[in-house]
């Protein structure tokens, strides 16, 4: 059986005390691989290692740290099949989502930061003509990445190319739920020549090699993203030692359709942004929310194009809808289907798990499921569900839809559908969200800042945002 291993100084090495977890395929419900149950040891090794490279990596130009990071996305690109596949068996996505999404956006991860660190100056001012101040960014050090399972390759390169990019060394933790493609990200490392430590990766449990991780006093900052619960906890931990932070947790996102918006275009991004990567996307907007004169029409039309979804084999190009991650997480969703029931909603479509014949009858498969007729405020409509389950609520009033769409302890995004401009900005700035969309979703520029408020996070992350978390501004003063 394929054995993963952890990639320590330039070297791929097997756990320390040599301990391994099973890596079960979402789509079969077997177990494929085995994946490093790593310890605090092997932190420390990595640890150790990316402190031995951070002198000779922080001194590089940017010039040629963005050379090695664009090469990198090169080699990604090169690898696009073997890398969607990988990620497609690891967590139960559709392989043509992994092809289109995952893995070019994992690319364009690293050659985007690998150019935006040529671009990255600091600031100077004279003051009132007796002294010079000029601002020096410093790359933190070595820093940790933390990763979950819904968007593998995609939210590690987040993490580890704006790292790379300002200097920093990284020790970085994928989720051991989906650690298959980090595990071949280690590979095309050494392949681009990306110096032996710059770029450590550690496999294992969160409160194993994580909670390691995060305490580790080596690591001068932490980049999270995962579970709102595990991102209290890492604050938590890192405070006594002052790390830095940048929290990217969950959402409970409102989709906001105005009676005045194109209808079509609403309905068929909706059935995105609920059901995409089976609705298992922080951004997802799990509440939909239709202003009453187009509500009926806006269920029929959307009912019909969610019961057309094709769940199935993650392989076949007609999949729409792979399988969830795991079989407790499906449980978990589906515990949140019986409360959906307990709390009075009408369930529209969906709602059972899914038998999908052939090699995947013992696979991890659930219908996309709608319901209405719950209030804003149950548990429901405030909790992360993180599966294939949306509501439909009508509204009477922008008001309302607002008191609503904010009536939440998250903060992560939001969306508009509207053809009134002055509506589409007077709605958005008063958004408790990080990133407002309007008649689109998840339209993504790297260059934004990205991130939640409330509890969907602490920090942004993207464009120069990111660069400006792994650096440190230091002022000098220079007397005229
Ligand atoms: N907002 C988001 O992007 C995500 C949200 N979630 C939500 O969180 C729920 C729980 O999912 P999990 O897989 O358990 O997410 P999680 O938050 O536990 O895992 C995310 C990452 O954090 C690591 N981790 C866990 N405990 C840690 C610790 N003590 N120290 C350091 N690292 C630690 C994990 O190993 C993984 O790499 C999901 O059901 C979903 O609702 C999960 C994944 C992503
Ligand atoms: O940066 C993006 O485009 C998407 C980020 C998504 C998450 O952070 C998530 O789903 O956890």
């Amino acid at each position: 059986m394929m054995q993963l291993q952890n990639f320590i100084g330039g070297q791929l090495v097997a756990p320390a005390a040599g301990r391994y977890l099973p890596l079960v395929e979402p789509a079969t419900g077997q177990v494929f691989a085995q994946v490093p149950d790593s310890d605090a040891a092997d932190v420390d090794a990595a640890v150790q290692a990316a402190e031995v490279a951070l002198p000779a990596w922080r001194a590089l130009p940017a010039e040629e740290r963005g050379r090695l990071l664009v090469r990198l996305a090169e080699l990604i690109e090169q690898n696009l099949d073997r890398l969607a596949r990988a990620e497609s068996q690891d967590n139960g996505k559709p392989l043509s989502l992994a092809r289109t999404l995952d893995i070019p956006r994992a690319a364009s991860n690293f050659a985007f930061f690998g150019t935006a660190a040529q671009h990255f100056s600091s600031e100077a001012h004279v003051q009132e003509g007796v002294a010079v101040n000029y601002t020096v960014r410093h790359p933190l050090g070595v820093v940790a990445c933390i990763s979950p399972w819904n968007l593998p390759l995609y939210l590690f390169t987040w993490k580890i190319a704006p790292a790379l990019a300002a200097g920093c060394c990284v020790v970085a933790k994928p989720s051991e739920v989906t650690p298959y493609t980090a595990f071949l990200l280690s590979g095309l490392a050494q392949e681009a020549g990306l110096p032996a430590g710059v770029l450590n990766i550690v496999h294992g449990t969160g409160p194993g090699a994580g909670q390691a991780l995060i305490e580790h006093p080596g690591i001068r900052a932490i980049s999270f993203t995962g579970g709102t619960r595990t991102g209290q906890h890492i604050a938590r931990s890192a405070a006594p030692q002052f790390k830095k932070l940048s929290l990217e947790l969950g959402g409970k996102n409102p989709n906001l359709v105005f009676a005045d918006c194109d209808l079509t275009e609403a309905v068929r991004t909706s059935i995105r942004s609920s059901f995409a990567n089976q609705g298992q996307i922080c951004l997802c907007g799990s509440r939909i929310f239709v202003e009453r004169p187009v509500y009926e029409q806006f269920k029929a039309e959307f009912l019909a194009q969610v019961q057309a979804l094709t769940v199935g084999d993650p392989l076949l190009e007609t999949t729409r809808q792979g399988a969830l991650v795991s079989e407790a997480h499906l449980q978990k969703v589906l515990s949140y289907i019986d409360l959906a029931h307990q709390e009075g909603g009408r369930l529209l479509t969906g709602g059972h798990r899914v038998q999908v014949p052939g090699r995947c009858a013992d696979g991890f498969f659930l219908e996309p499921t709608v319901f209405e007729g719950l209030a804003p405020d149950c548990r429901v409509n405030q909790e992360e569900i993180f599966g294939p389950v949306v509501t439909l609520t009508p509204f009477d009033t922008e008001e309302e839809a607002l008191h609503w769409a904010n009536g939440t302890d998250y903060g992560l995004s939001a969306t508009i559908w509207t053809r009134d401009l002055t509506r589409a900005h007077r709605v958005a700035h008063q958004l408790h969200a990080g990133v407002v969309w309007v008649n689109t979703w998840l339209h993504r520029d790297l260059r934004t800042p990205f991130g939640g408020m409330k509890n969907s996070g602490v920090g942004r992350e993207g464009g120069l945002e990111a660069l400006r978390f792994f650096t440190e501004p230091q002022n000098v003063c220079v007397k005229l």
